[in-house]
């Protein structure tokens, strides 16, 4: 049985430190001599780009091309395509070539499971896969969450983002529930708390 476990970062709301977090926790994590996988879920890239690979449209294999393999039933290599950085953590990378997936994912077989069917292999090779998830709630979300053994959600510190999180928590319930039994979805709340009040006294010469 593999030890990995799957991490999601997932918020619906967009801003809230999900890429962030995902960099910052798997570079600690391979810091402390664990293998890491960091997988770009969000079309924008923008791990990716933190990573350094700031031309991801020139990248010939990405989260979406093996994805894709496994849709139209393809023989692929499993690991191909996957970075590696110098802080010790691997990336599968993404280009905005992903958000056509949510389309394709809508009328496939498996279209919930599919990310999960390609973490299968990868997981004997990591203790760790961390998923950065894209802002919404749609097939590439629902396919991290159920990939998923635990899910962190960053969410700012306020009455509004908290409020929001009403339809995240149904929605892994359901995931849970439907798609992902065996999985005991562990889920961590990091509330991030921005620097305002510091950036408001600089603002008034404090
Ligand atoms: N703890 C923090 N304090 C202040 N600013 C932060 C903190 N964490 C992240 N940020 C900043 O907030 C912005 C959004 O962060 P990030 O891109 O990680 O969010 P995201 O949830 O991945 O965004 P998206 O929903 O667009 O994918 C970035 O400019 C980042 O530098």
């Amino acid at each position: 049985m593999t030890k990995c476990k799957v991490i999601a970062l997932a918020n619906q709301k967009g801003g809230t430190a999900k890429t962030t977090t995902t960099l910052n926790l798997g570079i600690g994590l391979a810091h402390q001599g664990r293998k890491v996988l960091l997988v770009d879920a969000d079309p924008q890239g923008d791990l990716t780009t933190a990573l350094g690979w700031t031309d991801s449209d020139s990248l010939p294999i990405t989260l979406e091309t093996q994805m894709k393999k496994i849709l139209q039933d393809e023989l692929f290599v499993y690991n191909e395509g996957i970075l590696h950085h110098e802080e010790g953590v691997d990336i599968i990378p993404t280009n905005i070539e992903l958000s056509g997936m949510e389309i394709s994912l809508v009328n496939a077989m498996s279209r919930e499971q599919t990310l999960k069917l390609y973490l299968s292999d990868l997981k004997k090779d990591y203790d760790y896969i961390l998923i950065d998830c894209m802002p919404s709630l749609g097939m590439l979300t629902i396919n991290a969450l159920a990939a998923a053994d635990s899910v962190i959600v960053p969410v700012q510190a306020h009455y509004l983002p908290l409020k929001g999180m009403t339809q995240l928590m149904k929605t892994i319930g359901k995931v849970q529930r439907q798609l992902n039994p065996k999985a005991d979805l562990y889920i961590d709340i990091i509330c991030i708390t921005q620097n305002k009040i510091v950036k408001n006294r600089k603002k008034n010469n404090i």
